[in-house]
């Protein structure tokens, strides 16, 4: 199978935010596995300066089939970089390659190392090594395949620091739109009992189960199922997470309630900082009450409690 890679080297006064923002493009694709390079990337935030030259452009790349749905989705990201860059001013040119499936499934990894994202907590590439620098390290392992999810992601890292703060040891946890099921497996190794998970990317299901099993989670303790937001979900959680773009956050909050066990904590995060007082008034309007609020290169996560209309 061949893969085209494209390209998209960008200019925006916000070189992350820019970065993020055409990340989300192919995101709403259901392309995953993303790799974004940046000339201010240095060696500790991952970039391999052994392995690879420092990028001279900011630019985001992402892969696609090279098949009718691949040539569809390519003409679908070019129309979505020409809204974004009418909507932000953000500009786009795309540089395309042929890649065989090898070079493929090499070039994407070679962009990932492990980092360290919290004071215990280190994401790690299943493909490297990597030696624990104190005995309560906390490693993830993650081989992110076409999921959403290495772990390095801001929107990500905040709800994993959220997790650390808020999740006790035993609780059950529920995670909606799990992609490479990174938030289980944190939730998992800091002391959940169960983990569910769902997404709607059938893709995502297989990558976060193959994930949960490298981590030493199997079905006894880890759950995952194809399916859209809380359709299908009958159980109720202590914890519930949910990294989606604010906009599926204002549809999910509604139902999460009818998942939360008594004085359970609901975590989201996926929301852009410009977002945060839209999601925190409509929280407020069905009865939560936020208690942790983070940030991190323009993007918000927050901890909150239902504790009943007022
Ligand atoms: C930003 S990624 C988050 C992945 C991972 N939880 C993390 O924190 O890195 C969002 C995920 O939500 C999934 N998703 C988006 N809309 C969804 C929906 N309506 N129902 C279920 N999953 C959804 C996507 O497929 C994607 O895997």
């Amino acid at each position: 199978m061949k893969w085209t890679q494209v390209k998209v080297v960008f200019e925006f006064h916000d070189a992350v935010l820019g970065a993020d923002l055409i990340s989300d493009v192919f995101y709403d694709l259901g392309l995953q596995g993303v790799v974004v390079e940046s000339p201010n990337m240095s060696p500790e935030e991952g970039w391999a300066t052994d392995a690879l030259p420092l990028p001279e452009v900011d630019a985001v790349s992402g892969y696609f089939p090279g098949n009718a749905d691949g040539a569809q989705k390519i003409s679908s990201l070019e129309e979505g970089l020409r809204v974004l860059g009418r909507r932000t001013g953000i500009t786009t040119r795309l540089l395309f390659q042929e890649l065989d499936e090898e070079d493929w499934a090499e070039s994407w990894k070679a962009y990932f190392r492990p980092e360290k994202i919290s004071d215990k907590i280190v994401v790690k590439p299943t493909w490297r090594d990597y030696t624990p620098t104190s005995p309560d390290e906390i490693i993830l392992e993650i081989d992110p395949g076409m999921a959403f999810g290495t772990g390095t992601h801001p929107t990500t890292v905040l709800c994993i620091r959220l997790l650390e703060t808020w999740l006790a040891p035993g609780i059950r946890f529920l995670d909606v739109g799990t992609g490479s099921g990174i938030l289980m497996i944190a939730a998992g190794k800091l002391g959940a009992g169960l983990m569910v998970g769902v997404d709607k990317d059938g893709v995502a299901v297989d990558v976060a189960r193959e994930n949960l099993s490298k981590n030493g989670f199997g079905p006894g303790s880890a759950e995952i199922h194809a399916g859209d937001l809380l359709a299908g979900v009958s159980r109720t959680f202590d914890v519930v997470a949910a990294n989606i773009l604010s906009e599926v956050i204002l549809l999910l909050l509604e139902d999460i309630p009818k998942v939360l066990s008594a004085g359970g904590i609901f975590i989201c995060s996926g929301i852009i900082s410009e977002n945060r007082r839209k999601v925190a008034d409509r929280m407020a309007d069905i009865g939560f009450e936020v208690l942790d609020v983070r940030e991190k290169d323009g993007w918000t996560a927050m901890a909150a409690r239902f504790i009943g209309p007022k």
